[in-house]
């Protein structure tokens, strides 16, 4: 086993971006490459890009953007469209082979795709084309995406027809920009359970998974993406279009962008994220009013502003207690359990000065596995601290999620095996409370019907495997 700090295994979810510009002379590689890097949270595993001037050009590589593309000349990528993205892996290993934009040739030139989300059903469609003649030289879902619609594409040889009759095959998540040729597409699936927004800079449109991707190359941000929309371009016009299939679905963002995935400094489906974790330390205090202690503090990093919140709320004073060491990415969803531990103790170290005999509130945005808050209160109990009340910025995370967050199996969930009492225990703090899921709807403050909270109360938008154990589900 091998742990390469600032280096390439640590793991998130993805990132897309996608650039359409007029100017013949732009490239649009180095706005994507920039783009991906204030992306990087949403994937660390591995990279790539893929432009077109007339012939396609692409690089991928594995691991960190910049270890992804050390030693490559970007500008070598040239075109005046292309789309981009930064991958954790959901459907399939972390692989080479499996790093995205996918690309395929077919009679007209080129389709290339880059994909957050994931396919439910994407091993019975992944069967139906091997049977209909398709190769397929990777092991994602993303793949399958890419050959479903190369094939409807083949038939109707317009890309909103194809993505309209593939809508009705495909369940899952699907986030994607598709570069055909040098023609940009832009589709949220009709759920909108992954974010996606528009934004626009001098002569080129760019469309991404965060507005903190346009925010880094001075962009403006126009809009979101709704749930169901296709955007396209007509003459350099951008235009808008929606699936028939969005008129009968519903909206479904994820709550856990707000909750952990997504960088504080954006703003996804109108909402401020880094407000609504202050919001989600206030209605904390609501819920959790934790008297005679000394500081509140984070375990960091997503969850500083809900900590954040919390002490303003509460008038507890913020400390900081554990240092974060800035080379060492995300834990959350590193490839193995013995990486996460590892990974855990190296990723924070404790200032002895401010935990020694104090009572804390110890605020982390979520639990799931329950391996950071394990190792975070070892440290802490090391350090001396007298009494530790640990709140968490979400309700319990009690099932898996099928749409691009790899939250592990049923059995892998700490509040799958344990009542909170015996996590309390088992953690070893004074006290556990979680958020409930009526206080963090209105943190977020959009209406719960418009939102998916699958992994905490079970209520999934689409159909989910039958199979219910996902370690089979996701095997080929
Ligand atoms: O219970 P677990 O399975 O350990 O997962 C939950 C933890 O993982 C995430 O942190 P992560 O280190 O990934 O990222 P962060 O630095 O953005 O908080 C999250 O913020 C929790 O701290
Ligand atoms: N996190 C994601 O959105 C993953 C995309 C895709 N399912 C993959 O595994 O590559
Ligand atoms: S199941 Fe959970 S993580 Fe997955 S999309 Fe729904 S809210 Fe987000
Ligand atoms: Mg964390």
């Amino acid at each position: 086993m091998t742990i390469l700090i600032g280096e390439n295994i640590l793991k998130d979810k993805c990132g897309i971006v996608g650039i359409h510009s007029k100017n013949k002379d732009f490239n649009a590689a180095s706005s994507i490459y920039y783009g991906l890097y204030a992306l990087q949270h949403r994937g660390q595993e591995s990279a790539g890009i893929v432009t077109f001037d007339g012939d396609l050009h692409q690089h991928h590589g594995m691991g960190l953007l910049t270890d992804a593309f050390k030693g490559f000349d970007i500008s070598t990528l040239s075109g005046e469209s292309g789309i981009g993205h930064v991958r954790y892996s959901t459907t399939g290993d972390s692989e080479l082979k499996n790093s995205q934009p996918f690309v395929t040739d077919f009679d007209q030139g080129f389709l290339s795709i880059a994909h957050n989300g994931d396919i439910i059903n994407s091993n019975e469609i992944r069967h139906d084309l091997i049977r209909e003649g398709f190769k397929f030289y990777s092991t994602t879902d993303s793949e399958v995406l890419c050959n479903l619609i190369k094939k409807e594409y083949n038939k109707t040889k317009n890309l909103i027809q194809t993505i309209e009759n593939v809508s009705d095959v495909l369940r899952g998540s699907y986030t994607i920009v598709i570069l055909i040729n040098n023609e940009l597409f832009a589709i949220r699936d009709p759920a909108g359970l992954k974010p996606l927004a528009i934004a626009k800079k001098d002569d080129y449109y760019m469309i991404a998974s965060e507005s903190v991707a346009f925010d880094v190359v001075g962009a403006k941000f126009i809009r979101d993406v709704l749930p169901g929309e296709i955007v396209y371009f007509e003459n350099h016009e951008i235009k808008f279009e929606f699936m028939s299939i969005s008129k009968t679905t519903s909206k479904s963002h994820c709550v856990f962008e707000y909750v952990y995935f997504a960088r504080p400094d954006s703003v996804i489906d109108g909402r401020d994220v880094y407000q609504t974790r202050l919001n989600i330390g206030k209605n904390m205090f609501k819920e959790h009013k934790i008297a005679d202690v000394d500081v509140v503090m984070p375990v960091p990093d997503s969850s500083i502003p809900v900590a954040i919140g919390y002490s303003r709320a509460s008038g507890v004073p913020y400390g900081e207690g554990l240092i974060k060491n800035r080379y060492i990415g995300r834990t959350f969803i590193m490839p193995t359990q013995e990486e996460r531990e590892l990974a855990v103790k190296l990723k924070v170290n404790p200032i002895k000065s401010e935990l020694e005999g104090k009572k804390i509130v110890l605020v982390d945005d979520s639990i799931v596995r329950g391996t950071t808050s394990a190792g975070m209160i070892q440290i802490l109990r090391e350090a001396n601290v007298k009494e530790i009340h640990m709140l968490i910025g979400s309700p319990p995370i009690i099932s898996p999620c099928y749409y691009g967050v790899s939250m592990a199996s049923k059995k892998e969930l700490i509040v799958a095996n344990y009542t909170i009492e015996e996590i309390r225990e088992k953690i070893d703090v004074d006290y556990l409370g979680y958020l409930s899921i009526e206080s963090l709807v209105d943190a977020i403050g959009i209406p719960k019907k418009d939102l998916c909270l699958g992994c905490m109360n079970e209520e999934y938008p689409t159909d989910v495997p039958k199979n219910r154990n996902i370690e089979t589900y996701y095997k080929f």
